[in-house]
């Protein structure tokens, strides 16, 4: 069996009484590549600072590397890159990776992390002059400077451009087929379908999915039924029939998605939506995410 690279039991956050991540548990074994997906306010970046050993959890245990995540000897083998990525006044791109290479022993070279960062041609620029892009870029560097086993990445890409993106996902499967562990968050469906091994969703502080990305799209949940509308019908008329959550327009193509796309089809019809061109399909992971998320939704709604 892999090593376990992290351990979650039971972990539930609160703030002021209101839980942000609520009896979560998860192991992640070494050398694959986790994308950790759910909606703004899911509890991602809270479970994220916990296993990093930034916050403490309120109940249950978290081993990063079999050990406490606040041991110094732990914090050297890890990297993560969090969402704020602040850069250091009055110093060059490379000098800054230089100063961060520097308080690790075995750190990459200089040469090899403005590679897989993409600022060979900025490394005597001021960092404090690159772009928001450039300076995630940079972030990504120093989090990886010191070769670590794990990896943390929250929203990577954000305002990355796509030759950007392509590079940093080459470097991301380049690491993990060293045997890094990559724990990374995304809004990016289709980026986290492509780069993970696994696929963890969280809604309201609870893991609801948790599987490869074919096996989460496989799920019951994730089926999708669009149709083109006719004149009467608005969001508000589908949002009366029973199943109905987000509706999504794309000129008049309506597209819903549900785990039980044969009940919503004859709810449908017995309200007499106006509707041709039915299609009813198994969704991407989009669409999949879309149906997960509204299902607990539904379910915290009923309790
Ligand atoms: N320091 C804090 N004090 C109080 N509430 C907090 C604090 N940090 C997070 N929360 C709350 O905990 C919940 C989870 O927040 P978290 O930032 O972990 O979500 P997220 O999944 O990372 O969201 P996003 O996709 O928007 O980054 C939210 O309801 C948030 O308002």
């Amino acid at each position: 069996m892999k090593k376990l690279a992290i351990q979650l039991e039971h972990v539930t956050k609160e703030y002021k009484g209101k839980k942000a991540v609520d009896d979560l548990s998860l192991n992640v074994e070494s050398g694959t590549v986790v994308a950790l997906l759910g909606p703004n306010g899911a509890g991602k970046t809270t479970t994220i600072s916990m296993i990093l050993g930034l916050q403490l959890p309120t109940s249950g245990k978290v081993k990063l590397l079999g050990e406490d995540p606040r041991d110094i000897k732990v914090r050297n083998r890890i990297g993560a890159m969090l969402q704020d990525v602040s850069v250091i006044d009055n110093l060059k791109v490379a000098e800054t990776i230089n100063l961060f290479r520097n308080y690790y022993s075995n750190p990459l070279s200089l040469e090899q992390l403005l590679h897989i960062s993409g600022l060979e041609t900025e490394m005597n620029k001021m960092a404090i002059s690159l772009s928001g892009g450039q300076q995630r870029r940079l972030g990504f560097a120093l989090a990886v400077a010191g070769d670590p086993e794990i990896i943390f990445l929250d929203e990577p890409t954000v305002g990355m451009d796509i030759t950007s993106r392509q590079l940093f996902w080459e470097t991301i499967r380049t690491m993990a087929g060293r045997g890094r562990t990559v724990v990374l968050t995304t809004h990016y469906l289709d980026e986290a379908d492509n780069v993970a091994d696994r696929i963890v969703v969280i809604n309201n502080g609870k893991l609801v999915a948790d599987g490869t990305p074919s096996e989460i799209k496989a799920g019951t949940t994730g089926r999708v039924i669009s149709f083109t509308a006719g004149a009467s019908v608005t969001t508000e008329t589908l949002q009366a029939v029973p199943g109905v959550a987000n509706v999504e327009w794309s000129g008049r193509r309506v597209k819903l998605a549900s785990s039980d796309t044969d009940r919503l089809i004859v709810a449908l019809i017995e309200k007499n939506i106006d509707m041709c061109d039915i299609e009813i399909k198994s969704g991407g992971l989009e669409d999949a995410f879309q149906a997960l998320v509204q299902n607990t939704n539904e379910l915290k709604g009923a309790v």
